[in-house]
């Protein structure tokens, strides 16, 4: 766990932490829609939005807790219609990550939020699909697709929307949950994640973002999850923090939706820091980067700047990010030793 990673200038710190290969495994596509992009799939497609402007919109991004951001997020997400809707957004996001130089992303997806709307579950799957397809054959990123049930609503609504994709069950590798964490524990989804084991998926559940250390037992020991999402409420629990250290399970960290979302009143006491030092498999992600102030660069960037960590914690987070990726051993390998040769080139400028 502890790399030997050459001495850096500290000065150099900014430019390696953008410059280095990074995955990103935690951020929702709807939640990068930018209020420009919101606005121009309204006109293309003839909605009516209740903000006069793209000023407007962006103004009201003033969020005190989890719920008042979600109901402006799910909002945004009403101009999506068509599957070229879908497309384009999905471009615009990873045309972001690959100027981050994120080599490799998990996207989740809320198919609810949509065919709620009435669009077809085909419209939202193919133009993410196609997207991700696209991004990888022009720009080298490699891409992925989770598909989130919402927990606000009911365990049935979840297994009919996992049928309902099953014809398409190629185009993702994996299920999570989200949306309003609180009133909402895992529990309460324990049929459709055995389902989705069974069809052979990858688990991953929110938890420990709002809700208590008890939602991040559950995900773990009921749903049987392979990385929590968020996870930051670890730290009231001494046995869970032991287990997660034993056991290296991920936590997909997202430092300025913590700050937007007032999970943290500042930066600088951000636990991430702690979190690492004490042997937990975290990294840094961007959740929902139009509506909290960045994409993973500006994750990176504002946290080390807050918080003072250096080379050899921003190694350990993006290799944590690599290896805690869902694509075989071998591509792990390979993004790894990228990251040794960017850390070695820099280590050259001294
Ligand atoms: N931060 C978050 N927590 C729960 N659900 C979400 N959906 C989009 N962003 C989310
Ligand atoms: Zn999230």
């Amino acid at each position: 766990m502890n790399h030997s990673v050459p001495q850096i200038e500290a000065s150099s710190l900014p430019q390696l932490l953008r410059a280095m290969p990074k995955a990103e495994l935690h951020m929702h596509i709807e939640g990068s829609l930018e209020p420009e992009l919101i606005f121009a799939l309204a006109e293309r497609n003839s909605v009516k939005l209740p903000y006069a402007s793209v000023e407007a919109l962006r103004a009201a991004y003033a969020f005190t807790d989890l719920q008042s951001f979600l109901d402006i997020y799910y909002a945004g997400a009403s101009v999506l219609l068509h599957e070229q809707d879908f497309y384009d957004m999905a471009r615009a996001y990873l045309n972001r990550a690959v100027a981050d130089n994120v080599v490799h992303t998990e996207i989740f997806f809320d198919p609810q939020t949509h065919t709620e709307r009435g669009v077809s579950m085909e419209t939202v799957i193919n133009g993410l699909y196609r997207a991700c397809r696209d991004a990888q054959i022009e720009q080298g990123i490699s891409a992925s697709l989770i598909l989130s049930f919402l927990r606000h609503l009911s365990e049935e609504s979840a297994l009919q929307t996992l049928e309902a994709a099953l014809p398409l069950r190629d185009r993702f590798i994996g299920v999570g949950l989200d949306s309003s964490e609180v009133g909402n524990p895992p529990e309460k989804f324990a049929r459709v994640f055995a389902r989705s084991r069974e069809l052979g998926l990858h688990l991953v559940a929110h938890a420990g973002e709002e809700g208590p250390p008890a939602y991040i037992w559950g995900a773990l020991d009921t749903l049987g999850v392979e990385r929590i999402d968020h996870g930051v409420q670890s730290e009231k629990d001494e046995q869970l923090m032991q287990r997660l250290v034993k056991e290296q399970i991920p936590l997909t960290v997202c430092p300025l939706s913590n700050l937007k979302l007032c999970v943290v009143d500042d930066l600088a006491d951000h636990n991430l820091p702690r979190l690492l030092k004490a042997g937990l498999k975290v990294m840094i992600n961007s959740d929902d980067p139009a509506y909290f102030g960045g994409y993973v660069n500006e994750n990176y960037t504002q946290l080390f700047a807050a918080t003072g960590m250096g080379a050899l914690e921003a190694y350990q987070l993006a290799r944590n990010s690599l290896e805690a990726s869902f694509v075989s051993d071998a591509q792990k390998a390979e993004w790894i030793a990228r990251l040794d040769e960017t850390f070695a080139q820099f280590a050259a400028k001294v």
